[in-house]
């Protein structure tokens, strides 16, 4: 399921004295089965451009088409309940809104809010449980038992036992030791290259958007000032530095390398890349 915006403004509070640009001609597609990265400052429209994915924003001006459905201005609430079903929202903290006795009733609740029963719902729960890495056993616990690392994995099974064809996810590594969102990204990884669930990724870390992105928004004061490759966006670090933007590890060091002469075509993003360009400069052979 492809997503497209087609020259779509949002303004918050439209018509008073407080209305304020979220979005700003905002035109781009997220293609189905894609791992897309938004990057950009605080404030700069990626939350708001979120939101604009399963509707719970509509546009104030252009159209959102995601999948079948058309999204506009006029666009009732009425039937958009199977949105929120194929594009599945993890948000900021996201174990901040568990609330269920047990873990298995809280991963239950948002398929049986759809129609499913509660004993397929239940056992919906016990699959999505290890699809997030935990044990079986942490199905009867209480989820405020759990680490937090634990909880928010929990929040992120519910998402997914909603079965979506897209996974979107608003920093789901902020706050985690780096173990702990090392393993969280190796997750959506698996998710999406094993069961092709389309990702769309809002981080600050430019590591994961060079580790797993295959596609790159950037976003700045509500408009879309980039889009491109991980490689055709880190091809230019002048740019994302005078954007304060940052670069990933390795592209940052073959930088500050080209400064001292070495040369990069293209910048590597990857620690294999940058030794195979490094070496043959050193009178090293390439390997592999
Ligand atoms: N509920 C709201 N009411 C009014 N203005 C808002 C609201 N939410 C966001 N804005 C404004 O819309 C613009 C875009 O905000 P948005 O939250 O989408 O940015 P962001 O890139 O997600 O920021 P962050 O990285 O802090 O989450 C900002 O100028 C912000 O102040």
């Amino acid at each position: 399921m492809d997503i497209t915006f087609d020259h779509v403004s949002f303004t918050y509070q439209a018509g008073t004295p407080f209305a304020g640009d979220g979005l700003k001609d905002v035109s781009t597609t997220i293609r189905d089965g894609s791992y897309t990265a938004i990057i950009g400052h605080t404030g700069s429209g990626k939350s708001t451009l979120l939101q604009h994915l399963n509707a719970l924003l509509k546009p104030t001006a252009g159209t959102v088409t995601i999948g079948d459905f058309k999204i506009t201005n006029e666009t009732s609430n009425k039937h958009l309940k199977p949105l929120r079903q194929k594009v599945g929202m993890v948000f900021q903290f996201a174990e901040s809104q568990l609330f269920e006795q047990t873990v298995a009733k809280d991963i239950a609740f948002g398929p049986q809010n759809f129609g499913v029963p509660e004993a397929d719902a239940l056992a919906l729960a016990a699959e999505m449980v290890t699809q997030v890495g935990l044990p079986k056993g942490v199905l009867d616990q209480s989820p405020f038992d759990l680490s937090g690392g634990q909880m928010r994995r929990v929040a992120i099974a519910g998402v997914l036992a909603m079965q979506p064809e897209v996974l979107v996810l608003d920093e789901p590594t902020a706050g985690l030791d780096p173990a702990g969102r090392q393993e969280m990204m190796t997750m959506f990884k698996r998710l999406h290259d094993e069961h092709g669930l389309t990702i769309v990724l809002v981080t600050h870390q430019m590591d994961d958007v060079a580790d797993y992105a295959d596609h790159v928004l950037v976003m700045e004061h509500g408009a879309l000032v980039r889009q491109g490759s991980p490689r055709e966006i880190f091809a230019d670090p002048d740019w994302l530095v005078q954007k304060q933007l940052g670069l990933p590890k390795t592209t940052r060091f073959a930088q500050r390398l080209r400064q001292k002469g070495f040369t990069f075509s293209p910048m590597p993003l990857t620690v294999a890349e940058l030794a195979d360009q490094l070496l043959p400069q050193i009178g090293g052979q390439p390997h592999g």
